[in-house]
């Protein structure tokens, strides 16, 4: 299937459980009120899917493309927008979707760059909360899973650029 020495992280039911219960929390946390959903390209595309249909409350759907420059396994902290959302989210409820946060550095500028935009609120969902690396305070309000560290694949998630269409998350053994 790949080179690459593989370690299975979470199998596709576990990740399917997870997205599930987000899209509960989110359900009821907005009984009423349209949601604004940016996924985050290229990583969140497939759980931005899962998560949409697991949401029953109304929802639209946007992607925002963020490039940063580093290497191929780290943040190098600078982040630029290479395209930027067709809607507009002012006085909208909207909630970034994210594959994972790792130093953080993606979620900062983004989250900054559409508060400035003036939505009605603004929340960050994200699949996998990898903590060991970050180096700025960004809170996500919804996390599927937490992990400590290690370079992770599958389910939207690269290296470089390959192993996103994967259905399980595994671990990249020796990086
Ligand atoms: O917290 P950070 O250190 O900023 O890292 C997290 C970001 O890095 C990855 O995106 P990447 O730039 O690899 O683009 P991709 O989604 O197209 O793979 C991931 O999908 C997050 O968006
Ligand atoms: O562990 C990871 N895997 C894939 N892309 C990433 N971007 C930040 N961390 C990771
Ligand atoms: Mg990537």
């Amino acid at each position: 299937m790949s080179e690459l020495d593989l370690k299975l992280l979470y199998s596709q039911e576990e990740i399917a459980r997870q997205v599930k219960r987000l899209g509960d929390e989110i359900s009821n946390d907005y009984p009423d009120s349209e949601i604004l959903l940016v996924g985050v390209l290229k990583g969140s595309f497939l759980f931005v899917a899962d998560l949409a249909r697991a949401i029953r409350s109304p929802l639209i759907v946007d992607f925002v493309r963020i490039a940063s420059y580093g290497s191929d396994t780290q943040s190098s902290g600078i982040v630029e927008i290479r395209k930027d959302l067709e809607l507009p989210i002012k006085d909208r409820d909207v909630i970034i979707v994210e594959d994972i946060v790792d130093s953080g550095h993606t979620l900062e500028s983004l989250y900054n760059l559409l508060l400035r935009r003036g939505p009605r609120s603004l929340k960050i969902c994200t699949l996998i909360d990898k903590t060991a690396r970050r180096e700025v305070s960004i809170r996500s309000d919804y996390v599927g899973f937490s992990l400590d560290d290690g370079f992770i694949i599958g389910y939207g998630l690269d290296y470089a650029e390959r192993y996103r269409n994967l259905p399980d998350i595994h671990l990249v053994q020796g990086r």
